[in-house]
């Protein structure tokens, strides 16, 4: 199992952010449509920048639930059910889904009494700590890449950021030295191969791919006997963004899921499906068709800074029952991140 595949100690942390205060530039980290030329494999990341970077996405989300939740509360003398009632209506604003909602009101509702709290300013620093016991619920940071090879299939229709999650996670993985390959499984798209040989490039990663137009699960099964013969450790595996109302390609997704099924008997898996959080309940129909075609071992959401309803991260998981293993606040290297529920309350409530 890798823990927490971005996360560094706390004092590391520390010694760290200083040095970055003092060293970084505001090019570094950036995705390959930008700057990148100068950044080595696994340098520029930590966990004191990465919070940075957390707080700075989330600040859609925070405007949408712990300042409204603030502005709120300032408006009561007492806690009654006229607060309950609106603290209601922020979270379900916020896409936190109309069940983990009402658990978290019920809960809280608990929580004021047992502890007979009568300042409405408290209510804050209890919803806190009942976000954190959700999220936790249904966290999952580690990636289970035990084997070599290890294989990361990843899924998700057009446009979510799925080619650049994958430069990222594989540039992340080089940089904690693993011998990575990729496979340009989307031969679909026009220049979603040349796309994936760019991160390759930038990180030193060899790519394997066919010509545009072909076979996508011929590719896969070439990367996979590579993986095996040149003792690659982790095989990551683009795939096209198939729309889900598209059976055909579904389909076709499902015969590459059909070879990776047969030639990687005994070895460790993930498949990640990408969804774009900007996308809200669209995402979890999405999710709910790829999770037909494939066994989704955890989800990675995108572009979370570009949505107040950060909630997403909750209902998402929840109604699927497949854990968040990673979250995307931007586009820059250090944007994608492994999803810690404290860390992410943290930077809500900051
Ligand atoms: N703001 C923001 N942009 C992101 C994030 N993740 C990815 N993007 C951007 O989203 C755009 C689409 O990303 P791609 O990686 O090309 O998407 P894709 O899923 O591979 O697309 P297809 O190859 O067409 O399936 C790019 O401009 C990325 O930089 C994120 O967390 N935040």
């Amino acid at each position: 199992m890798l823990k927490n595949l971005f996360k560094k100690s706390e004092e590391q942390t520390r010694e760290e952010e200083s040095k970055e205060e003092q060293e970084s530039t505001p090019e570094e980290g950036q995705s390959p449509a930008s700057s990148q030329e100068e950044e080595t494999p696994g340098e520029g990341v930590t966990l004191g920048g990465l919070f940075g970077r957390l707080k700075e996405g989330l600040t859609k989300t925070k405007k949408g639930i712990t300042d409204r939740v603030d502005d709120m509360v300032k408006s009561y003398t007492k806690i009654d059910e006229d607060l309950f009632e609106e603290l209601e209506e922020i979270l379900i604003t916020a896409d936190l889904g109309v069940n983990t909602t009402m658990e978290i009101i019920d809960q809280l509702r608990d929580r004021v009494r047992e502890n007979k709290t009568t300042d409405p300013m408290e209510v804050k620093g209890l919803l806190k700590e009942l976000l954190t016991e959700a999220l936790e619920e249904v966290a999952d940071p580690n990636l289970n890449l035990e084997t070599t090879p290890s294989v990361i299939m990843v899924v998700g229709v057009n446009g979510v950021g799925k080619t650049t999650s994958i430069g990222k996670i594989a540039h992340k993985l080089k940089g904690e030295g693993k011998k990575v390959l990729l496979a340009a499984g989307d031969t679909f798209r026009a220049g979603a191969i040349d796309q994936l040989k760019i991160w390759g490039e930038r990180s030193g990663i060899d790519v394997i791919s066919h010509q545009e137009g072909s076979d996508p699960a011929a590719v896969v099964y070439d990367a996979i006997q590579a993986a095996k013969s040149r003792k690659v450790d982790v095989l990551i595996c683009d795939t096209a963004g198939r729309l889900h109302n598209k059976k055909n390609l579904m389909n076709e997704l499902g015969k590459v899921f059909k070879i990776v099924n047969r030639e990687c008997d005994g070895l460790s898996r993930e498949s990640l499906l990408v969804l774009d959080a900007t996308t809200g309940q669209n995402a979890i129909q999405q999710a709910k068709i790829f999770k037909e075609v494939t066994n989704i071992s955890g989800l990675v959401l995108t572009k979370l800074d570009g949505t107040a309803k950060g909630g997403i991260v909750i209902s998402v998981s929840k109604e699927l029952k497949v854990p968040v293993k990673l979250i995307g606040v931007g586009e820059k290297l250090e944007d994608l991140q492994s999803f810690e529920p404290k860390t992410f309350v943290e930077a809500l409530f900051d």
